[in-house]
């Protein structure tokens, strides 16, 4: 199956419980949520007059809408051009779980690559049964309380972006009905804002919850 692809690269996983790990980011074209505060806004339409090769979106920069036709194995195929080392693949967008990723996800496994999705709960999740699924639900946003309820039940790692009590207090309201026994739950401030960051610390402490900071953005890398 052939999936919009925005851009490729190889970096250092920045957030949430695998931040550190070195990776390969596949980040898709395509998101209808529109969160105000997205670091990613130029993946949100697939537009036709934007298509290009697939060599245009690997180890390039995705800061533009552009986007190119990929399947799993023209981008391990990419991967081994590049010499990328990664082992763990970052799946995400956009919003990845738009697109049904059992089949890219199953031929990475099958690879030997360790998987991981970001997606923000406003889609089902349709992946392989072993990725690690990190859910940083978006709500009242598009897809409603159905589908964010089964995404979090699927979620390994709850990552609430916050930046007031507002966020920590929606967040209380969806954990009431959700085992979070097995589950990595962590606080993400909204660009790197100090208010959302000292808010987040002081919960996260409270709560004994993780704190994500995007390091890669304190990093200046991808
Ligand atoms: C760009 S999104 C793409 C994946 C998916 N659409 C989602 O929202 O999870 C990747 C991660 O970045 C977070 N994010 C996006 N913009 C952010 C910002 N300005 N500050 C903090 N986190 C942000 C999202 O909440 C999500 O955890
Ligand atoms: N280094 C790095 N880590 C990240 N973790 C999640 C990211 C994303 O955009 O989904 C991201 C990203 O864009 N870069
Ligand atoms: S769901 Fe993710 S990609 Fe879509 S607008 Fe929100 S943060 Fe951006
Ligand atoms: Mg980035």
């Amino acid at each position: 199956m052939n999936y919009p692809v925005n851009e490729v690269f190889e970096t250092i996983q920045g957030e949430g419980s695998f931040t550190g790990v070195p990776a390969i980011f596949v980040r898709l074209q395509g998101c209808p949520v529109g969160c105000a505060w997205c670091d990613t806004q130029q993946t949100w339409e697939v537009l036709a007059q934007n298509k290009v090769n697939q060599a245009d979106v690997i180890q390039v920069d995705g800061t533009i809408g552009r986007w190119a036709e990929h399947d799993a194995s023209s981008l391990i195929q990419a991967f081994q051009a590049k010499g990328y080392t990664a082992k763990h693949i970052v799946l995400t967008g956009g919003e990845p779980c738009m697109y049904n990723v059992t089949d890219l996800t199953s031929e990475f496994i099958a690879a030997g690559y360790a998987v991981q999705i970001e997606t923000s709960g406003t889609f089902e999740v349709l992946c392989h049964d072993k990725v690690f699924v990190t859910v940083s639900p978006k709500v009242n946003m598009k897809g409603g309380y159905e589908v964010l309820e089964q995404a979090l039940t699927r979620a390994n790692e709850i990552k609430h972006p916050i930046a007031t009590q507002k966020h920590i207090d929606e967040l209380d309201d969806l954990l009431a009905n959700i085992d979070t026994q097995d589950k990595v739950v962590c606080l993400q401030p909204i660009s790197q804002k100090t208010r959302a960051t000292e808010l987040a610390m002081k919960t996260c402490i409270a709560r004994n919850w993780r704190l994500s900071i995007q390091t890669h953005k304190y990093l200046d890398i991808d």
